[in-house]
Formats: structure tokens, C-alpha cells, sequence
């Protein structure tokens, strides 16, 4: 695992975001405004002036709660009085309070659902996005931490959406209070200002030393999620209880994430306690502002509605600020979030400037393999190294050799996962990079060594393979039984519906064999010019593995096929078989041939067949 992260919360403030890259991050909030407002027109608007006439309410109620004061200490001092106009205050107070309630609850309303839009929108990018990157990407830690962050960051998003807008509805709030402090006593403001200005910078700097910590502790949030999924998770409890792994991971878990609560703890701690400083100094100016109006009614300057008109204001306006600076820390705080949104669906995936042609309707010469070389993109050891051979349009391949002779690395090269290091692969004659990717990649039919098993229905998992095809239950029932895979629905309580793995109710998990001959009536499923099957039998039993693979030779007559497979009587089925060994070709030849050469193939031929002797 690369150390990344900080070793103390002193070695943390090195890779701190700095004041500038915070405030930066803030440019992206227009953009991310201008996705919710094409996410729900209509609710946005109308969250949008609910909020405008909450930031209006409070000073309206202080207003009227000054006119109700000064009403009754004028009623009081009449001898005949008149009551109407106070209890009409009330009652406009008492009406204004409900509409305060109604108006919150339809803000939290909208600005949930309009959340819950954005999020369903949000998700849906990062999955199609996370589908157009380079699959070697897709192999890299660093970027894994990027869609880490652009992934569990949902929530966040959502809030700093609320944020924002409530931050607006705070400044509406504030302006008019302002206004009702000035026109009685201007010098109410200074006093304000003086109050808050202390905590802003604490929640400024405290809420960016939070984040760089929560960021440069990536990749290990992401190990303690894995540390969690190994320690409680069905597929993986044999294991832990037969090697009694418990303590194991438990102990590993502790130990990162308590090193991590140890630096969020400090941090806290630090937080807490200046803030409560800090707003002791605010709470020293509110009395000061308090005893300076009281002073000015004992004098006879103000009416005492006006007091309360004046201190409701004051006491509600530093409310106000303080929310409004601590929340403009977060919002800048969520912004950089933001930032990691944005750069992730901002990777670039621009096609290839050479990738001009189409894809011939059929194949005629075949592929040619011309010197590859190749190492995966974060190591130096090449895997292949001079790769020379044809795979003729027809032709059934077979690719034999040890584990981690490259067998598989060949394939995803011919289906351009990743390119040569150095040398190119052609395809009648013209380099593979010259196709469009998407058409060239549709040309193929492709049943991974590890494919996945999508804890759908049976049906579903067969689709797969061409989901278009979804409805069409004939062709899907066809594909099974030439995978041997209708055997194994005919026992499963609800057929082709049902669904598998044990994560849902009513899921059933199969055997290991049984997902393979789901797995394998996916390449039925497509019309696919070349077909490759990377160990596709390796969990069948030998009279399956016979059977299947029996079908497949006739079924596949004219196509394109590369098997791989370290099973012999497999593999000598094969027009012509290559033996890697140690990323080169050793030896390529039919079956006859390879045996007549007394290399590594007849060695390892001679070598099963006695076992099964
Ligand atoms: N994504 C990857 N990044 C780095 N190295 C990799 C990656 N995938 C495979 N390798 C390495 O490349 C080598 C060849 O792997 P490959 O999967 O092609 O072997 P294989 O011949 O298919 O083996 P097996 O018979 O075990 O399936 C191995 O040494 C492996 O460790």
C-alpha cells in the first residue's frame, strides 16, 4: 500500500488546501447551480421564492411585535380604551408565525426533493462517466481515489445546495434587519460587526485544516470501507471463521481508523474550544449593545416596543452573521468537493484523433500480433515481449501457458483495454487503433475469467450478453441450452426470474459451474464476430466441460474464436493452438504438430492425460 497519509496532525498542515485553492473552488457553484436548475426547472423556482419570502419574515414579525408593545403601554395609559387595533396585531403576528412554519416545512421540502433529483442525476453521470474511462484507468489508485470522492460525496453536494441557498435567504434576512438597526441606531452595526468577525476566521481556518485532513486520508477511508466489507460480509465469513481472521482484521481496522480519530479528535477539540471563546466575545457585545438601548429608553430616546424591535434585531442579526460566516466556511468547504465532482466527469475521453474507420462488415485476412511489447501502465516488468502471430478470420485459437504467462494481457490488448507498449496489432492489414473504439469493441463477444455475477435474475444474467434483447425469452431459453445452462434453471422455484446470490430476499446463490453456464449463455446471446472465452469451463465437470464446449465448436463454425484454457482435451479441439511462456511465443501449431515438437506442450499434454489415466 503506498503511506500516503500524514503521519501527524503537524505533517497533515503540509498537504493542507490552501486559502486560495478554497475561494477557487467557489467558481464551481454556477456550474453546479446550473445543473440542478436543468435537473428540476420548476422546483428550483419555487424552493427559490419560498426562501426569498422566509427572509422577509422575521423582521416583519419583529415589526409587529414592537406595534404590539407600544399598543398596550399606549392602551394602558388611556382611560377609555379601544382594543380592536392590538388584537389585530396579534392576530397578523399569530398568522405570520404560521406562514414562518408552513413556509420552512415547504422549504425543506423542496430543497429535499429537488436534493433527491440532483443525486439520482449526479449518480447517473458518474456511472456513465466511470463507463467511457480507459479501463487502465480504471486500474489506477489515484483515480480510484477520485471517484472515490466524486461518489460518497453525494450527500454533501445535496447539502451545499441548501447551503448556498440559504445563504442567500440569510443575506435577504440580514439586509433588512440591517436596515431596521440604521434607521434607529447606526452605531448598533459597528458593535456587530466587531462581534462576529473573530469567529469567522476561526471557522475559516478549522474547517479547511477538516477537509485537507479528509482528503489526504483517502485511500485509507477507502481500506477501512474494505476492512468492513471483509470483516461482515457473507462471501467472505467461511474464510474469516475457518483462518479465525477476525482479529485480524479487527485489529487492522482499529488500528487505522483510531489513528484517523486521533487526528479528527485534536482538531475537534482545538475547534470546539475557540469557538466557545470566540462566542463569548460575541455574547460581551450583544450586552453591550443591550445595555446601550436600555440606557436610550430609560432616557426617552426609544419607545420600549422599540427595545425589543432593537434587540430582537440585534440578537437575530448575530444569529444571522454567525450562521451566515460559518456556513460560507462550509459552503467554500463542500466547494472544493465540488471540485472533485467536476474533475472527474471533466477527465477527458476524447476519441482518438486517428480513429477514422469504420469496421469492415466481415473479417477477411484475420488479426496480426507485429512485435507487441507491453507492460501495464504502473509497472516496469514487461509482460509481453515480442508478440508475433496471426489469427486468421475463421480461425479457433487456443492460448495455453502458465499462470501469468500473459494469456490473458493478450486479450485485452486485442480488445484494446490498453495498448502496446511498443509494436501493433492489425486487422486486415490496418492498425486496430484505426477503428472506431465503440464499433470495434461491439465486434466482440467476450466471457471473462472473472466475469461478474450480477445478483439479478437468471434472465437478466443471461441478457447481459445483449441486453437489447431483454424480452426476448426465446433467444435467451436458446442460449442456456446451448450453454447447459437451462438444466440448472429448471431447478431454480422461479425459473428464469429468479434471482441470484444470497444478497436479496429470495436470492439463491448457485455453485461455481452453475454461474459459469449462466456466464457462457451470454456469449449466445450476441451475434459477435470474434468470440473469446478466457477459462470459461474451468468449473464444469469433465463430461460438461466436454458437451459445452462440443456445442460451441459447432455453433461457432465460421466465427472468429480465441479460447483460453488449461485443460487439454479442451484445447486440442482448437484449429491451432499458441503456447506462451513468459510473455513470448514458445510454439504455435495444431495439435499434431505441437506434440510432434516435444516442447513445453507436449510436456504439459502428456502430463494430464496420466493424470486422468
Ligand atoms: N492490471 C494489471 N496491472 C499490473 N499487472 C497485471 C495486471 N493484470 C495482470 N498483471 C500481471 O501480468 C502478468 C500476466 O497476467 P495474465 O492475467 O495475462 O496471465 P494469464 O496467462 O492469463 O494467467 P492465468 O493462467 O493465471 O489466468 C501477471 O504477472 C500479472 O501479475
Amino acid at each position: 500500500m503506498v503511506n500516503r497519509r500524514p503521519k501527524s496532525f503537524k505533517d497533515s498542515k503540509r498537504k493542507q488546501v490552501d486559502l486560495k485553492t478554497s475561494f477557487n473552488a467557489l467558481f464551481y457553484i454556477p456550474r453546479f447551480f446550473k445543473e440542478i436548475w436543468n435537473v428540476n426547472k420548476t422546483l428550483f423556482l419555487l424552493t427559490a421564492f419560498c426562501r426569498l419570502i422566509a427572509a422577509l419574515l422575521p423582521v416583519i414579525i419583529l415589526w409587529v411585535g414592537k406595534l404590539i408593545i407600544d399598543e398596550i403601554i399606549y392602551q394602558v395609559s388611556l382611560e377609555v380604551t379601544d382594543y380592536t387595533q392590538l388584537w389585530t396585531y396579534v392576530g397578523l403576528e399569530f398568522g405570520l408565525v404560521i406562514l414562518s412554519d408552513l413556509i420552512s416545512r415547504a422549504v425543506s421540502l423542496t430543497d429535499g426533493l429537488l436534493g433527491d433529483q440532483y443525486n439520482i442525476a449526479t449518480s447517473v453521470t458518474i456511472i456513465r462517466k466511470t463507463n467511457q474511462i480507459n479501463i487502465s484507468l480504471l486500474e489506477d489508485a489515484e483515480f480510484y481515489d477520485k471517484l472515490e470522492r466524486a461518489r460518497t460525496q453525494t450527500t454533501g453536494r445535496v447539502g451545499l445546495m441548501s447551503n448556498v441557498l440559504g445563504q442567500l435567504q440569510s443575506a435577504i434576512s440580514i439586509a433588512t434587519l440591517v436596515a431596521g438597526l440604521v434607521i434607529f441606531d447606526p452605531y448598533l452595526i459597528i458593535l456587530l460587526v466587531l462581534s462576529i468577525i473573530p469567529s469567522f476566521i476561526n471557522e475559516i481556518r478549522f474547517s479547511q485544516q477538516q477537509y485537507s485532513l479528509a482528503r489526504s486520508w483517502t485511500s485509507e477511508r477507502r481500506e477501512l470501507d474494505y476492512l468492513r466489507f471483509i470483516g461482515a460480509n457473507d462471501k467472505t465469513a467461511k474464510e474469516i471463521k475457518l483462518f479465525n481472521l477476525t482479529d485480524f482484521v479487527v485489529n487492522r481496522f482499529k488500528n487505522l481508523s483510531e489513528e484517523y480519530f486521533e487526528l479528527n479528535k485534536k482538531l475537534a477539540v482545538k475547534r470546539s474550544a475557540l469557538g466557545f471563546l470566540f462566542n463569548v466575545l460575541g455574547s460581551l457585545s450583544y450586552y453591550g449593545a443591550y445595555v446601550f438601548i436600555i440606557y436610550r429608553v430609560l432616557s426617552g430616546a426609544i419607545t420600549l416596543g422599540e427595545l425589543t424591535f432593537l434587540s430582537g434585531s440585534f440578537n437575530r442579526l448575530m444569529k444571522n452573521l454567525q450562521e451566515f460566516f460559518s456556513k460560507f466556511t462550509r459552503i467554500a468547504e463542500s466547494a472544493l468537493y465540488l471540485k472533485d465532482y467536476f474533475d472527474f466527469v471533466d477527465i477527458s475521453v476524447k476519441p482518438e484523433t486517428n480513429e477514422d474507420l469504420s469496421l469492415p462488415k466481415e473479417i477477411k485476412q484475420g488479426f496480426e500480433f507485429k512485435d507487441v511489447y507491453f507492460h501495464y501502465p504502473e509497472s516496469e516488468k514487461d509482460i509481453l515481449k515480442g508478440i508475433n502471430f496471426t489469427l486468421k478470420a475463421g480461425e479457433k485459437m487456443a492460448f495455453v501457458g502458465q499462470n501469468g504467462a500473459g494469456k490473458t494481457t493478450l486479450t485485452k490488448l486485442l480488445l484494446r483495454f490498453y495498448e502496446p507498449t511498443s509494436g501493433e496489432i492489425l486487422l486486415d492489414g490496418i492498425n486496430i487503433n484505426r477503428y472506431k473504439k465503440s464499433e470495434y469493441q461491439a465486434f466482440f463477444g467476450v466471457i471473462f475469467q472473472d466475469f461478474f455475477k450480477y445478483e439479478f435474475t437468471v434472465k437478466e444474467n443471461i441478457a447481459i450478453g445483449s441486453i437489447t434483447e431483454l424480452e426476448n425469452q426465446l433467444k435467451i431459453e436458446n442460449a442456456a441450452e446451448l450453454s447447459l445452462a437451462s438444466g440448472v434453471v429448471s431447478e431454480l422455484k422461479y425459473g428464469y426470474n429468479q434471482r441470484l446470490g444470497k444478497r436479496f430476499s429470495n436470492g439463491q446463490e448457485l455453485s461455481g459451474g452453475q454461474w459459469q453456464k449462466v456466464a457462457l449463455a451470454r456469449a449466445y446471446m450476441k451475434d459477435a464476430e470474434v468470440i473469446i472465452l478466457d477459462e470459461p469451463t474451468s468449473a464444469l465437470d469433465a463430461k460438461a466441460e466436454s458437451e459445452v464446449f462440443g456445442r460451441f465448436i459447432g455453433l461457432t463454425e465460421s466465427k472468429t474464436s480465441i479460447i483460453i484454457s488449461h485443460r487439454f482435451s479442451t484445447v486440442r479441439q482448437a484449429d491451432r493452438i499458441l503456447v506462451l511462456q513468459d510473455g513470448k511465443v514458445l510454439e504455435i501449431g495444431t495439435h499434431e504438430e505441437l506434440m510432434q515438437n516435444k516442447t513445453l506442450y507436449s510436456e504439459l499434454f502428456s502430463l494430464q492425460a496420466e493424470g486422468y489415466q
